[in-house]
Protein backbone atom coordinates (compact mmCIF):
# COMPACT_ATOMS: atom_id res chain seq x y z
CA UNK A 1 0.00 0.00 0.00
CA UNK A 2 1.42 2.97 -0.81
CA UNK A 3 0.96 6.19 1.58
CA UNK A 4 2.17 10.19 0.89
CA UNK A 5 3.21 12.29 3.80
CA UNK A 6 4.92 15.52 3.98
CA UNK A 7 7.92 14.19 5.95
CA UNK A 8 9.15 10.19 6.94
CA UNK A 9 10.80 10.75 10.44
CA UNK A 10 13.23 7.13 10.75
CA UNK A 11 13.99 6.54 14.16
CA UNK A 12 12.10 7.43 17.56
CA UNK A 13 15.54 8.15 19.17
CA UNK A 14 16.47 11.21 21.15
CA UNK A 15 15.45 13.79 17.82
CA UNK A 16 12.46 12.06 16.18
CA UNK A 17 9.28 11.88 18.32
CA UNK A 18 10.17 16.04 19.49
CA UNK A 19 11.06 16.50 15.49
CA UNK A 20 7.43 14.81 15.04
CA UNK A 21 5.87 17.08 17.37
CA UNK A 22 7.18 20.51 15.70
CA UNK A 23 5.96 19.04 12.32
CA UNK A 24 3.05 18.46 13.19
CA UNK A 25 2.07 21.08 15.69
CA UNK A 26 3.08 23.08 12.23
CA UNK A 27 0.97 21.57 10.16
CA UNK A 28 2.56 18.36 8.37
CA UNK A 29 1.29 15.27 8.04
CA UNK A 30 4.18 12.99 9.30
CA UNK A 31 4.76 9.11 9.50
CA UNK A 32 7.21 8.51 12.24
CA UNK A 33 8.96 5.00 11.51
CA UNK A 34 10.66 2.72 13.90
CA UNK A 35 11.19 -0.89 14.37
CA UNK A 36 11.70 -2.22 17.67
CA UNK A 37 11.58 0.19 21.07
CA UNK A 38 10.45 3.44 21.39
CA UNK A 39 13.18 6.00 23.08
CA UNK A 40 15.87 4.51 21.36
CA UNK A 41 18.90 3.72 22.71
CA UNK A 42 19.14 6.32 25.45
CA UNK A 43 15.83 5.59 27.30
CA UNK A 44 16.26 1.48 26.23
CA UNK A 45 19.92 0.51 26.35
CA UNK A 46 21.94 3.56 26.70
CA UNK A 47 21.43 6.06 29.05
CA UNK A 48 18.44 5.71 31.14
CA UNK A 49 18.69 1.84 32.08
CA UNK A 50 22.27 2.60 33.30
CA UNK A 51 21.90 6.03 35.21
CA UNK A 52 19.24 3.89 36.80
CA UNK A 53 21.82 0.91 38.03
CA UNK A 54 24.56 3.67 39.03
CA UNK A 55 22.42 5.21 41.31
CA UNK A 56 21.65 1.34 42.71
CA UNK A 57 25.55 1.04 42.86
CA UNK A 58 25.77 4.22 44.66
CA UNK A 59 23.84 2.71 47.26
CA UNK A 60 25.45 -0.12 47.59
CA UNK A 61 28.69 1.93 47.45
CA UNK A 62 27.45 4.21 50.24
CA UNK A 63 26.00 1.28 52.57
CA UNK A 64 30.23 -0.35 52.30
CA UNK A 65 31.46 2.89 53.40
CA UNK A 66 28.61 3.39 56.55
CA UNK A 67 31.96 3.63 59.10
CA UNK A 68 33.54 6.14 57.39
CA UNK A 69 30.57 8.22 58.22
CA UNK A 70 30.47 7.15 61.50
CA UNK A 71 27.96 4.61 61.14
CA UNK A 72 28.10 1.09 62.22
CA UNK A 73 30.04 -0.70 59.82
CA UNK A 74 28.24 -3.17 57.24
CA UNK A 75 29.52 -6.46 56.34
CA UNK A 76 30.41 -6.69 52.88
CA UNK A 77 27.66 -7.82 50.58
CA UNK A 78 26.86 -8.88 46.93
CA UNK A 79 23.41 -7.39 45.52
CA UNK A 80 20.67 -9.10 44.34
CA UNK A 81 20.85 -8.52 41.26
CA UNK A 82 17.25 -9.39 40.25
CA UNK A 83 15.73 -6.31 42.22
CA UNK A 84 18.27 -3.91 41.19
CA UNK A 85 17.39 -4.64 37.50
CA UNK A 86 13.78 -4.50 37.96
CA UNK A 87 13.98 -1.13 39.95
CA UNK A 88 15.86 0.17 36.50
CA UNK A 89 13.35 -1.68 34.42
CA UNK A 90 10.47 -0.20 35.87
CA UNK A 91 11.89 3.30 34.93
CA UNK A 92 12.88 2.36 31.53
CA UNK A 93 9.21 1.10 30.88
CA UNK A 94 7.52 4.11 32.00
CA UNK A 95 9.83 6.25 30.11
CA UNK A 96 9.09 4.15 26.68
CA UNK A 97 5.36 3.70 27.29
CA UNK A 98 5.03 7.71 28.30
CA UNK A 99 6.48 8.74 24.37
CA UNK A 100 4.84 5.62 22.49
CA UNK A 101 1.92 7.05 24.05
CA UNK A 102 2.61 10.65 23.41
CA UNK A 103 3.65 9.52 19.72
CA UNK A 104 0.10 7.15 19.27
CA UNK A 105 -2.06 10.28 20.28
CA UNK A 106 -0.11 12.77 18.24
CA UNK A 107 -2.79 14.84 15.70
CA UNK A 108 -1.40 14.50 12.04
CA UNK A 109 1.12 11.48 13.13
CA UNK A 110 1.01 7.94 11.73
CA UNK A 111 3.41 5.87 13.48
CA UNK A 112 4.61 2.89 11.44
CA UNK A 113 6.34 -0.19 13.04
CA UNK A 114 9.10 -2.00 11.11
CA UNK A 115 12.63 -1.21 9.78
CA UNK A 116 12.59 1.20 6.64
CA UNK A 117 14.68 1.05 4.22
CA UNK A 118 15.28 3.19 0.84
CA UNK A 119 13.85 2.49 -2.69
CA UNK A 120 14.37 5.77 -3.30
CA UNK A 121 14.85 9.31 -2.73
CA UNK A 122 11.46 10.24 -1.64
CA UNK A 123 10.02 6.40 -1.17
CA UNK A 124 11.10 4.22 1.74
CA UNK A 125 9.61 0.81 2.26
CA UNK A 126 8.12 -0.71 5.68
CA UNK A 127 6.91 -4.51 5.37
CA UNK A 128 4.55 -4.15 2.95
CA UNK A 129 4.24 -0.38 2.73
CA UNK A 130 5.47 2.31 0.50
CA UNK A 131 5.84 5.71 2.00
CA UNK A 132 6.62 8.81 0.16
CA UNK A 133 7.09 12.05 1.33
CA UNK A 134 9.47 15.03 0.43
CA UNK A 135 11.55 15.38 3.23
CA UNK A 136 12.79 12.63 5.04
CA UNK A 137 14.46 12.91 8.46
CA UNK A 138 17.60 9.89 9.70
CA UNK A 139 17.07 9.51 13.45
CA UNK A 140 18.72 5.56 13.20
CA UNK A 141 20.89 5.94 16.00
CA UNK A 142 23.46 2.87 16.37
CA UNK A 143 24.02 -0.63 18.38
CA UNK A 144 27.36 -2.41 19.93
CA UNK A 145 29.56 -2.61 17.25
CA UNK A 146 30.99 -5.97 17.12
CA UNK A 147 34.45 -6.15 16.55
CA UNK A 148 37.02 -9.64 14.76
CA UNK A 149 38.88 -10.11 17.78
CA UNK A 150 40.30 -13.53 17.71
CA UNK A 151 38.08 -15.94 18.93
CA UNK A 152 35.33 -14.01 19.37
CA UNK A 153 33.10 -16.64 18.12
CA UNK A 154 33.97 -19.44 20.45
CA UNK A 155 33.38 -17.14 23.40
CA UNK A 156 29.83 -16.40 24.74
CA UNK A 157 30.17 -12.42 25.84
CA UNK A 158 27.45 -9.34 26.76
CA UNK A 159 27.07 -6.02 25.38
CA UNK A 160 26.37 -2.81 26.46
CA UNK A 161 22.61 -3.88 25.23
CA UNK A 162 22.52 -7.77 26.53
CA UNK A 163 24.07 -6.84 29.92
CA UNK A 164 21.30 -5.18 30.56
CA UNK A 165 19.34 -8.09 31.21
CA UNK A 166 21.66 -10.10 33.45
CA UNK A 167 19.80 -11.70 36.56
CA UNK A 168 22.76 -12.68 38.37
CA UNK A 169 26.13 -10.46 39.90
CA UNK A 170 29.15 -11.37 37.42
CA UNK A 171 31.79 -13.56 40.04
CA UNK A 172 34.56 -11.76 37.75
CA UNK A 173 33.20 -9.32 34.98
CA UNK A 174 36.29 -8.69 32.16
CA UNK A 175 35.32 -5.59 30.03
CA UNK A 176 37.37 -5.38 26.87
CA UNK A 177 37.63 -1.54 26.27
CA UNK A 178 37.40 1.51 28.34
CA UNK A 179 35.29 3.96 26.42
CA UNK A 180 32.21 5.66 28.79
CA UNK A 181 30.38 2.52 28.38
CA UNK A 182 33.24 0.42 29.80
CA UNK A 183 33.86 2.17 32.96
CA UNK A 184 30.68 3.12 33.77
CA UNK A 185 29.73 -0.60 33.76
CA UNK A 186 33.00 -1.16 35.43
CA UNK A 187 32.41 0.71 38.76
CA UNK A 188 29.20 -0.04 38.96
CA UNK A 189 29.20 -4.17 38.58
CA UNK A 190 32.51 -3.46 40.77
CA UNK A 191 30.50 -1.83 43.49
CA UNK A 192 27.46 -4.14 43.57
CA UNK A 193 29.63 -6.43 44.30
CA UNK A 194 31.36 -8.13 41.11
CA UNK A 195 35.19 -8.36 40.90
CA UNK A 196 36.04 -6.13 37.18
CA UNK A 197 39.20 -6.38 34.79
CA UNK A 198 39.37 -3.80 32.62
CA UNK A 199 41.35 -4.46 29.13
CA UNK A 200 42.28 -1.97 27.12
CA UNK A 201 44.40 -1.60 24.23
CA UNK A 202 45.45 2.16 24.37
CA UNK A 203 48.65 3.10 27.08
CA UNK A 204 46.76 4.83 29.22
CA UNK A 205 42.49 5.82 30.23
CA UNK A 206 40.86 8.82 27.80
CA UNK A 207 43.82 9.19 25.23
CA UNK A 208 41.59 12.43 24.20
CA UNK A 209 41.21 13.93 27.62
CA UNK A 210 44.21 15.68 29.03
CA UNK A 211 46.45 13.57 31.31
CA UNK A 212 45.85 14.12 34.68
CA UNK A 213 42.01 13.95 34.12
CA UNK A 214 43.11 10.24 32.96
CA UNK A 215 45.09 9.72 36.02
CA UNK A 216 42.38 11.04 38.61
CA UNK A 217 40.07 8.77 36.47
CA UNK A 218 42.47 5.77 36.87
CA UNK A 219 42.41 6.95 40.55
CA UNK A 220 39.05 6.23 41.31
CA UNK A 221 39.12 3.28 39.41
CA UNK A 222 41.50 1.38 41.36
CA UNK A 223 40.79 2.94 44.51
CA UNK A 224 37.75 0.39 44.45
CA UNK A 225 39.63 -2.52 43.92
CA UNK A 226 39.06 -2.51 39.74
CA UNK A 227 41.97 -4.02 37.91
CA UNK A 228 43.24 -1.93 34.86
CA UNK A 229 45.10 -3.73 32.30
CA UNK A 230 46.12 -0.41 29.55
CA UNK A 231 48.26 -0.79 26.59
CA UNK A 232 46.90 -4.70 25.94
CA UNK A 233 47.98 -5.23 22.32
CA UNK A 234 46.58 -8.41 20.75
CA UNK A 235 43.75 -9.10 22.26
CA UNK A 236 42.05 -12.03 22.03
CA UNK A 237 39.73 -14.15 23.23
CA UNK A 238 39.07 -18.20 24.21
CA UNK A 239 36.78 -20.35 26.25
CA UNK A 240 39.18 -22.55 29.28
CA UNK A 241 37.11 -24.78 31.55
CA UNK A 242 33.89 -22.78 30.69
CA UNK A 243 35.42 -19.89 31.45
CA UNK A 244 35.88 -16.39 29.57
CA UNK A 245 39.49 -15.96 28.94
CA UNK A 246 41.19 -12.37 27.67
CA UNK A 247 44.39 -12.63 26.03
CA UNK A 248 46.15 -9.25 26.42
CA UNK A 249 49.08 -9.98 24.62
CA UNK A 250 51.26 -11.55 21.53
CA UNK A 251 53.95 -12.13 24.08
CA UNK A 252 54.04 -15.83 25.82
CA UNK A 253 54.36 -14.86 29.75
CA UNK A 254 51.86 -12.23 29.90
CA UNK A 255 49.14 -13.96 31.86
CA UNK A 256 46.07 -13.79 30.86
CA UNK A 257 42.34 -12.28 32.14
CA UNK A 258 40.21 -15.05 33.34
CA UNK A 259 36.37 -14.25 34.62
CA UNK A 260 33.04 -15.43 34.64
CA UNK A 261 31.15 -13.00 32.42
CA UNK A 262 32.57 -11.15 29.32
CA UNK A 263 31.46 -7.24 28.35
CA UNK A 264 32.71 -6.23 24.67
CA UNK A 265 32.40 -2.38 25.19
CA UNK A 266 34.31 -1.82 22.01
CA UNK A 267 32.26 1.39 20.26
CA UNK A 268 29.02 1.54 18.06
CA UNK A 269 28.11 0.20 14.71
CA UNK A 270 25.83 2.71 12.66
CA UNK A 271 22.22 1.94 12.16
CA UNK A 272 23.18 2.77 8.45
CA UNK A 273 24.12 -0.16 7.34
CA UNK A 274 20.63 -1.66 6.02
CA UNK A 275 18.91 1.48 5.52
CA UNK A 276 19.70 1.13 1.61
CA UNK A 277 21.08 4.35 1.09
CA UNK A 278 22.31 4.19 -1.97
CA UNK A 279 19.07 3.92 -3.79
CA UNK A 280 18.20 7.29 -2.45
CA UNK A 281 21.97 8.67 -3.54
CA UNK A 282 23.34 8.74 -0.59
CA UNK A 283 26.90 7.22 0.14
CA UNK A 284 27.94 6.48 4.15
CA UNK A 285 31.57 7.60 5.01
CA UNK A 286 33.91 4.74 6.20
CA UNK A 287 32.36 4.52 9.77
CA UNK A 288 29.29 4.32 8.57
CA UNK A 289 28.32 8.27 9.07
CA UNK A 290 25.85 10.04 6.34
CA UNK A 291 27.72 12.79 6.16
CA UNK A 292 25.71 16.69 6.56
CA UNK A 293 26.06 20.24 6.57
CA UNK A 294 26.04 22.37 9.22
CA UNK A 295 21.90 22.57 8.99
CA UNK A 296 22.30 18.64 8.80
CA UNK A 297 21.07 18.56 5.70
CA UNK A 298 22.33 14.98 3.91
CA UNK A 299 24.11 15.36 0.09
CA UNK A 300 20.36 14.51 -1.21
CA UNK A 301 17.95 17.59 -0.97
CA UNK A 302 15.05 16.94 0.96
CA UNK A 303 16.86 14.52 3.59
CA UNK A 304 18.64 15.23 6.18
CA UNK A 305 20.07 13.20 9.31
CA UNK A 306 20.04 13.52 12.84
CA UNK A 307 21.68 12.07 16.07
CA UNK A 308 24.44 9.60 16.33
CA UNK A 309 24.19 8.43 12.66
CA UNK A 310 25.68 12.01 11.43
CA UNK A 311 28.86 11.49 13.01
CA UNK A 312 28.28 15.18 14.54
CA UNK A 313 27.71 14.10 18.17
CA UNK A 314 27.49 10.86 20.08
CA UNK A 315 25.17 12.03 23.09
CA UNK A 316 21.71 12.51 24.21
CA UNK A 317 22.09 16.52 24.64
CA UNK A 318 23.65 16.22 21.04
CA UNK A 319 20.67 14.38 19.21
CA UNK A 320 18.39 16.28 20.75
CA UNK A 321 20.34 19.53 19.83
CA UNK A 322 19.77 18.45 15.81
CA UNK A 323 16.64 18.36 16.12
CA UNK A 324 16.04 21.87 17.56
CA UNK A 325 18.34 23.15 14.48
CA UNK A 326 16.41 21.30 12.24
CA UNK A 327 12.98 22.42 13.15
CA UNK A 328 14.45 26.47 14.00
CA UNK A 329 15.43 26.06 10.54
CA UNK A 330 12.56 24.70 8.53
CA UNK A 331 9.98 26.37 10.62
CA UNK A 332 11.21 29.37 12.55
CA UNK A 333 13.55 31.29 9.68
CA UNK A 334 16.24 31.01 12.46
CA UNK A 335 19.57 29.76 11.27
CA UNK A 336 20.75 27.68 13.97
CA UNK A 337 23.84 25.61 13.06
CA UNK A 338 25.78 22.49 14.34
CA UNK A 339 29.00 24.83 14.39
CA UNK A 340 27.12 27.11 17.51
CA UNK A 341 27.29 23.58 19.29
CA UNK A 342 30.08 23.23 22.41
CA UNK A 343 31.16 20.32 23.00
CA UNK A 344 30.31 18.94 26.06
CA UNK A 345 29.89 15.42 27.81
CA UNK A 346 30.40 13.79 31.07
CA UNK A 347 31.22 10.19 32.08
CA UNK A 348 29.30 9.17 34.95
CA UNK A 349 31.69 7.70 37.11
CA UNK A 350 31.34 8.29 40.93
CA UNK A 351 32.69 11.46 41.56
CA UNK A 352 31.99 11.90 37.81
CA UNK A 353 33.63 13.56 34.38
CA UNK A 354 32.69 16.61 33.12
CA UNK A 355 33.79 18.93 30.47
CA UNK A 356 33.21 21.63 28.19
CA UNK A 357 35.19 23.18 25.59
CA UNK A 358 39.05 22.63 24.21
CA UNK A 359 41.28 20.19 26.69
CA UNK A 360 44.40 21.53 27.95
CA UNK A 361 46.31 19.39 25.64
CA UNK A 362 44.17 20.94 22.51
CA UNK A 363 45.47 24.71 23.95
CA UNK A 364 49.03 23.77 24.07
CA UNK A 365 48.37 21.84 20.58
CA UNK A 366 46.71 25.20 19.10
CA UNK A 367 49.55 27.35 20.82
CA UNK A 368 46.73 29.31 22.41
CA UNK A 369 48.50 31.90 24.86
CA UNK A 370 46.37 30.83 27.52
CA UNK A 371 46.04 30.73 31.47
CA UNK A 372 45.13 27.53 33.60
CA UNK A 373 43.13 27.27 36.74
CA UNK A 374 43.15 24.31 38.77
CA UNK A 375 41.81 23.01 42.39
CA UNK A 376 41.76 19.60 43.66
CA UNK A 377 38.43 18.37 45.39
CA UNK A 378 40.54 18.53 48.67
CA UNK A 379 40.21 22.45 48.78
CA UNK A 380 36.40 22.27 48.25
CA UNK A 381 34.61 22.44 51.21
CA UNK A 382 30.98 20.56 50.06
CA UNK A 383 33.14 17.80 48.74
CA UNK A 384 35.02 17.38 52.21
CA UNK A 385 32.06 17.32 53.86
CA UNK A 386 30.71 14.84 52.05
CA UNK A 387 33.51 12.64 51.87
CA UNK A 388 34.37 12.42 48.34
CA UNK A 389 37.22 14.06 47.53
CA UNK A 390 39.03 12.65 44.49
CA UNK A 391 39.83 14.78 41.96
CA UNK A 392 39.86 18.43 40.74
CA UNK A 393 38.37 21.44 38.58
CA UNK A 394 40.25 22.64 35.75
CA UNK A 395 39.89 25.84 33.80
CA UNK A 396 41.38 27.57 30.68
CA UNK A 397 41.03 31.17 29.53
CA UNK A 398 42.46 33.12 26.41
CA UNK A 399 45.91 34.80 28.15
CA UNK A 400 44.38 38.18 25.82
CA UNK A 401 41.57 38.15 25.08
CA UNK A 402 39.82 36.67 28.85
CA UNK A 403 37.68 34.53 27.25
CA UNK A 404 36.56 31.13 28.76
CA UNK A 405 38.15 28.14 26.44
CA UNK A 406 37.40 24.76 28.76
CA UNK A 407 37.13 23.13 31.77
CA UNK A 408 37.60 19.58 33.30
CA UNK A 409 35.54 18.76 36.88
CA UNK A 410 36.35 15.31 37.85
CA UNK A 411 34.59 15.33 41.31
CA UNK A 412 31.53 15.16 43.61
CA UNK A 413 28.52 17.20 41.49
CA UNK A 414 30.52 17.92 38.33
CA UNK A 415 28.64 16.70 35.92
CA UNK A 416 25.94 19.88 37.55
CA UNK A 417 28.15 22.44 38.52
CA UNK A 418 30.21 22.25 34.76
CA UNK A 419 26.95 23.69 33.73
CA UNK A 420 27.68 27.55 35.20
CA UNK A 421 30.80 27.58 33.15
CA UNK A 422 28.94 26.19 30.29
CA UNK A 423 26.40 29.02 30.13
CA UNK A 424 29.16 31.95 30.48
CA UNK A 425 30.96 29.99 27.65
CA UNK A 426 27.64 29.85 25.41
CA UNK A 427 27.29 34.13 26.51
CA UNK A 428 30.92 34.38 25.12
CA UNK A 429 31.41 35.84 28.80
CA UNK A 430 35.22 35.85 30.69
CA UNK A 431 36.88 34.78 33.80
CA UNK A 432 36.69 38.59 34.91
CA UNK A 433 33.13 37.88 34.96
CA UNK A 434 32.90 34.55 36.44
CA UNK A 435 35.05 35.80 39.50
CA UNK A 436 31.84 38.26 40.13
CA UNK A 437 29.61 35.49 40.43
CA UNK A 438 28.11 34.40 43.84
CA UNK A 439 27.53 31.27 44.41
CA UNK A 440 25.36 29.82 47.20
CA UNK A 441 27.18 27.96 50.17
CA UNK A 442 27.89 25.13 51.02
CA UNK A 443 28.02 23.93 46.88
CA UNK A 444 30.94 22.71 44.72
CA UNK A 445 30.17 25.51 42.08
CA UNK A 446 30.68 28.10 44.57
CA UNK A 447 34.51 27.20 43.97
CA UNK A 448 34.34 27.83 40.49
CA UNK A 449 34.92 31.71 40.41
CA UNK A 450 37.93 31.24 43.27
CA UNK A 451 39.09 29.05 40.70
CA UNK A 452 38.88 31.97 37.93
CA UNK A 453 40.67 34.09 40.45
CA UNK A 454 43.54 31.53 40.72
CA UNK A 455 44.57 31.61 37.19
CA UNK A 456 48.21 30.90 36.23
CA UNK A 457 50.23 30.86 32.47
CA UNK A 458 50.18 27.68 31.09
CA UNK A 459 53.60 26.50 31.44
C1 LIG B 1 25.36 2.20 27.59
C2 LIG B 1 25.18 3.60 27.05
C3 LIG B 1 25.06 4.67 27.92
C4 LIG B 1 24.89 5.95 27.43
N1 LIG B 1 24.81 6.99 28.31
C5 LIG B 1 24.66 8.25 27.84
C6 LIG B 1 24.56 9.34 28.73
O1 LIG B 1 24.60 9.18 29.94
N2 LIG B 1 24.41 10.58 28.21
C7 LIG B 1 24.35 10.79 26.87
O2 LIG B 1 24.19 11.94 26.44
N3 LIG B 1 24.45 9.77 25.99
C8 LIG B 1 24.60 8.50 26.45
N4 LIG B 1 24.68 7.47 25.57
C9 LIG B 1 24.61 7.76 24.13
C10 LIG B 1 23.14 7.99 23.71
O3 LIG B 1 22.35 6.88 24.11
C11 LIG B 1 23.06 8.16 22.21
O4 LIG B 1 23.96 9.18 21.82
C12 LIG B 1 21.65 8.57 21.79
O5 LIG B 1 20.70 7.60 22.18
C13 LIG B 1 21.60 8.75 20.28
O6 LIG B 1 20.29 9.04 19.93
P1 LIG B 1 19.80 8.87 18.43
O7 LIG B 1 18.47 9.50 18.40
O8 LIG B 1 20.81 9.33 17.48
O9 LIG B 1 19.69 7.29 18.19
P2 LIG B 1 19.03 6.12 19.01
O10 LIG B 1 18.66 6.53 20.38
O11 LIG B 1 19.92 4.95 18.86
O12 LIG B 1 17.64 5.84 18.25
C14 LIG B 1 17.60 5.33 16.94
C15 LIG B 1 16.27 4.60 16.74
O13 LIG B 1 16.13 4.30 15.37
C16 LIG B 1 15.57 3.00 15.22
N5 LIG B 1 15.93 2.53 13.89
C17 LIG B 1 17.18 2.31 13.41
N6 LIG B 1 17.15 1.96 12.12
C18 LIG B 1 15.84 1.96 11.75
C19 LIG B 1 15.16 1.68 10.53
N7 LIG B 1 15.81 1.37 9.41
N8 LIG B 1 13.80 1.73 10.53
C20 LIG B 1 13.13 2.06 11.66
N9 LIG B 1 13.72 2.35 12.83
C21 LIG B 1 15.07 2.31 12.88
C22 LIG B 1 16.19 2.22 16.35
O14 LIG B 1 15.41 1.08 16.68
C23 LIG B 1 16.20 3.27 17.47
O15 LIG B 1 15.02 3.21 18.24
C24 LIG B 1 24.83 6.16 26.03
C25 LIG B 1 24.93 5.09 25.15
C26 LIG B 1 25.10 3.81 25.64
C27 LIG B 1 25.20 2.66 24.68
N1 LIG C 1 28.06 9.22 29.81
C1 LIG C 1 27.88 9.20 28.50
O1 LIG C 1 27.61 10.21 27.86
C2 LIG C 1 28.00 7.90 27.77
C3 LIG C 1 27.99 6.69 28.47
C4 LIG C 1 28.12 5.51 27.75
C5 LIG C 1 28.22 5.55 26.38
N2 LIG C 1 28.22 6.74 25.74
C6 LIG C 1 28.38 6.78 24.28
O2 LIG C 1 28.21 5.50 23.72
C7 LIG C 1 29.13 5.31 22.66
C8 LIG C 1 29.83 4.00 22.81
O3 LIG C 1 30.69 3.99 23.94
P1 LIG C 1 31.88 2.96 24.02
O4 LIG C 1 32.53 3.14 25.34
O5 LIG C 1 31.42 1.60 23.62
O6 LIG C 1 32.81 3.42 22.82
P2 LIG C 1 34.15 4.28 22.79
O7 LIG C 1 34.48 4.41 21.35
O8 LIG C 1 34.04 5.48 23.61
O9 LIG C 1 35.25 3.37 23.51
C9 LIG C 1 35.59 2.11 22.96
C10 LIG C 1 36.89 1.62 23.59
O10 LIG C 1 37.16 0.33 23.07
C11 LIG C 1 38.49 0.27 22.62
N3 LIG C 1 38.52 -0.60 21.43
C12 LIG C 1 37.86 -0.38 20.28
N4 LIG C 1 38.12 -1.37 19.40
C13 LIG C 1 38.97 -2.22 20.00
C14 LIG C 1 39.62 -3.41 19.61
N5 LIG C 1 39.43 -3.95 18.39
N6 LIG C 1 40.42 -4.02 20.49
C15 LIG C 1 40.58 -3.46 21.72
N7 LIG C 1 40.03 -2.35 22.15
C16 LIG C 1 39.22 -1.73 21.31
C17 LIG C 1 38.88 1.70 22.28
O11 LIG C 1 40.28 1.89 22.42
C18 LIG C 1 38.08 2.52 23.27
O12 LIG C 1 38.79 2.79 24.44
C19 LIG C 1 30.05 6.50 22.65
O13 LIG C 1 29.63 7.36 21.64
C20 LIG C 1 29.83 7.15 23.98
O14 LIG C 1 30.00 8.54 23.93
C21 LIG C 1 28.11 7.91 26.40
Amino acid sequence: MNQSFDALIIGAGQAGPSLAGRLTAAGWKVALVERKNFGGTCVNTGCTPTKALIASAKAAHTVHKAAQYGLAPQAPFKADLGPVQARKDAIVQASREGLEKWLRHMPGCTVVTGTARFLSATTMQVGNEVLEAKHIFLNVGGRPASRPLPGIEQVPYLTSSTILALQELPAHLIIVGAGAVGLEFAQMFRRLGSEVTIVERNPRLLPHDDEDVAAAVQDILTSEGITLRLGAECISLALEDGQPVVHVSCAEDASPSRGSHLLLAMGRQLNTDDLGLEKAGLIADAHGYVPVDDELQTAVPGIWALGDCNGRGAYTHTAYNDFEIVAANLLDHDPRRVSDRLPVSAIYLDPPFAKVGLTEAEVRAAGTPALVGKRPMTKVGRAVEKGETLGFMKVLVHAETDQILGASIVGVGGDEAIHCIITAMYARQTAAFMRRNVFIHPTVAELIPTVFGELKPLA
